[in-house]
């Protein structure tokens, strides 16, 4: 094979170009418009960029149809340099409060909630009209009290007493929540009761026969609870098969000033046995207490002596009965509470009583009135609003006596149904 001149080689060069360029033009011809000027692009990349124009230039904007992009190439490419690796602490990512873990812990990939109620389109009826409604989904944080009557009645109202132009319309009124209480309704005025001021008579809310699915009625849960009041009035039946409540039961105050006796016998004090129980608004007893030593101190070792040296006595060690229900007690706190207690409290115990939040002393003993920490206890029970009653039984006697308790025939007790039968 001839070895190739200069000549020759010049020949193939522009014979290469040629074919090149004639495969760009091919290209072309099979509109793959893209490829060409991609490789125009990447050869314009490496010109300067004050270069960027003339022919090549208009011919890419020509082709593209817009501004050619240099943005991709070379010079615009950051370095590839390693950065720094990410100051995390070792153990699962999601603790990081930046981090959060539904997207970054594959491990337990918890979805987010998808609604709780989507909104539904319902079939109303209203004001003899047919009209399609989506109601709002409740909201959690504002309770709306669907069973109440009142609400109904003062929606009624407002509508009754508000003159026909300024009545609000008809569309906003389907679509606002309480309007579901009315859904299934029809509403009956009664224009005469209406005029003679009698608003709660003069409208009547009756369920609507037409639409299948229908609430409760109000009135038949009235009906069914009346029903009930009579027949556990019912006189004339015998204990047992009666349904009415039994009579002599004890009052709050009986039970709880007996529950701060009853703890009292727990107490080892010889001279003074103290009990205290206190009870919040909703007559739960939230503590209990009575004067004992205190916890690591052996009652037995202690000295439960009122005279002699006063390291020697009592007063020095043991724990006043009101101290200790407030210390016992089983809730947050014992704000607006009472207490019953046997004895008048101590000027101590009335400290206590006061800081605690408790609102009332009901006691049964005033023995030590005259005593200085008594007359101190009143003065400040009163200047902190703390008010004091003497507790008056309505049963002078209350008696448990187990040995006299019948545990078979217990008339607490339901009596047990046959079931041989
Ligand atoms: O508010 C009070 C006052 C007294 N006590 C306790 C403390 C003692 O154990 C006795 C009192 O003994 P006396 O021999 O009657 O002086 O009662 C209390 O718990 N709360």
């Amino acid at each position: 094979m001839p070895r190739p001149t200069q000549h020759s080689q010049k020949a193939v060069d522009y014979a290469n170009l040629e074919t090149g360029a004639t495969f760009h033009r091919q290209v072309i011809c099979k509109c793959n418009i893209l490829v060409y000027t991609r490789e125009m692009q990447c050869n314009l990349a490496n010109v300067e960029k004050s270069k960027r124009v003339g022919l090549v230039y208009y011919w890419m904007k020509f082709l593209l149809g817009r501004e050619p992009i240099y943005s991709r190439y070379k010079e615009q490419l950051s370095p590839l340099t390693p950065t720094e690796p990410p100051s995390l602490p070792p153990g699962t990512h999601s603790v990081l409060a930046c981090n959060y873990y539904y997207e970054r812990d594959g491990r337990r990939e918890v979805k987010p909630p998808v609604g709780i109620r989507p909104p539904d389109v319902r079939h109303v009826k209203f004001r003899r009209r047919e009209t399609y409604c989506v109601p709002r989904a409740p909201t959690p944080g504002k309770v709306f009290f669907w069973d109440s009557y009142v609400t109904h009645l003062s929606r009624l109202d407002r509508r009754v007493h508000c003159p026909r132009e300024e009545e609000p319309k008809e569309e906003e009124e389907t679509c606002k929540p309480p309007f579901w209480r009315f859904e299934y309704s029809v509403l009956h005025i009664n224009r005469e009761k209406m005029e003679a001021g009698d608003a709660s008579q003069s409208i009547q809310c009756v369920p609507d026969s037409s639409v299948p699915e229908v609430r409760e009625p109000r009135a038949n849960l009235e009906a069914a609870l009346q029903a009930l009041s009579v027949s556990a009035s019912r006189e004339g039946e015998s204990a047992g098969s009666s349904s009415a409540p039994r009579a002599n039961y004890i009052s709050w105050d009986d039970l709880f000033m007996s529950s701060a006796f009853l703890i009292a016998m727990r107490s080892k004090d010889p001279v003074t046995q103290v009990g205290a129980c206190i009870v919040n608004e909703e007559n739960k007893i939230v503590g209990m207490g009575y004067n004992g030593m205190p916890i690591g101190c052996d009652d037995k070792v202690f000295p439960w002596g009122k005279t002699g040296e006063v390291l020697q006595t009592k007063f020095m060690y043991v724990c006043h009965a009101e101290m200790n229900a407030v210390l016992n007690k089983n809730s947050a706190d014992v704000k607006k509470c009472r207490i019953y207690v046997g004895l008048f409290p101590c000027n101590e115990c009335a400290k206590i009583i006061i800081q605690s939040g408790i609102k009332e002393v009901i006691f049964l003993s005033d023995k030590n009135k005259t005593k200085p920490e008594t007359v101190a206890s009143k003065i400040m029970f009163e200047a902190a609003g703390v008010t004091y009653r003497r507790y008056v039984p309505k049963n002078s006697k209350i008696t448990i006596d187990f040995s006299k308790i019948d545990w078979g025939n217990m008339s607490q007790l339901p009596t047990s149904p046959d079931k041989s039968t």
